[in-house]
């Protein structure tokens, strides 16, 4: 096995990720204007904004699927900025989307494709079901099965995801994310649709994976209870520049924050 396909990632501190004057623009529009931000390892940075501020599109640079004008992404020593996708996802980068895309087969058949990229027995060998494959094979639905006990999927792991509620679902995917062994988590509105209940659980997952994986989260999320629950760090984005930038208690009465974001009236709880 090579280091991707054990918990040796998780038992070091993460590198630091560091955004830097990042500017991104579509035709006319930027997107993106200079935003800067370090993720701190092991540490949860919430992005937030009001819509079209600019969150998706950093996650987009973030994640390798928009290339920035210019400014730099880097994770320790590597820049990550002119990186594929699938480059940046094998350093250690994974990511959930807002929308749920999984609805074929079992919690474990869709943490077993998550496992896929760290796989190292060829097509062939797996077909042929030859030991080492086997032996393999093994070893990533054990490690499949404890993420899914970190997720609170335990019980489901070989439930059809199609039978899911919904919560259970959307977690699906921020469980397929952990197979890939990232050190940084990029977690695009985990809770977005769900219900109190299924929040609360969400949150209870989110803080006990960066406690028992050590790894940094960068959270996207219009749950503002969620955001000061979770978060060390806030970075707050409006029409694609910062706003403010600290501890989610200092950003929540910060005058222009309430202004740009929460509503002068705000107090910071699920106002979004
Ligand atoms: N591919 C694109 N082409 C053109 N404009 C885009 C593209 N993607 C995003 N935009 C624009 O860039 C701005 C930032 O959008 P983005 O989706 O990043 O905001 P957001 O903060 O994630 O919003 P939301 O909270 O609604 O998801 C918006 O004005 C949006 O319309």
């Amino acid at each position: 096995m090579n280091d991707r396909t054990t918990n040796d990632r998780t038992t070091t501190a993460p590198p630091e990720l560091a955004v830097r004057d990042v500017t991104v623009r579509f035709a006319g529009l930027t997107a993106l204007d200079g935003v800067s931000f370090t993720v701190a390892p092991g540490s949860v940075h919430a992005l937030i904004g009001p819509n079209g501020a600019g969150k998706s599109t950093c996650f987009n640079v973030l994640s390798g699927l928009c290339r920035p004008a210019s400014g730099t992404v880097t994770l320790g020593g590597t820049e990550l900025t002119r990186l594929a996708p699938h480059r940046i996802a094998a350093l250690g980068v994974a990511r959930t989307f807002q929308n749920i895309v999984t609805t074929q087969g079992t919690v474990a058949d869709n943490l077993m494709l998550g496992r896929h990229a760290l796989t190292r027995a060829g097509f062939t060998a797996s077909a042929l079901r030859l030991p080492g494959a086997r032996r393999e094979q093994r070893e990533h639905l054990a490690r499949a099965r404890e993420i899914a006990g970190l997720t609170g999927l335990g019980a489901h792991f070989d439930t059809p995801v199609g039978l899911l509620s919904y919560g259970d679902r959307k977690r699906v995917e921020l469980a397929r994310a952990l197979c890939l062994e990232p050190r940084v988590l990029l977690l695009d509105e985990p809770v977005a649709g769900m219900n109190a209940a299924e929040r609360a659980r969400t949150a209870e997952v989110v803080a006990g994976l960066r406690a028992e994986l050590g790894l940094s989260v960068v959270l996207v999320e219009h749950d503002m209870g969620l955001v000061m629950r979770l978060a060390d760090e806030v970075t707050v984005l409006d029409f694609g520049r910062p706003i403010a930038h600290g501890a989610p208690d200092e950003v929540r009465r910060d005058p222009e924050v309430l202004r740009a974001y929460l509503g002068t009236d705000a107090t910071g709880e699920d106002a979004a």
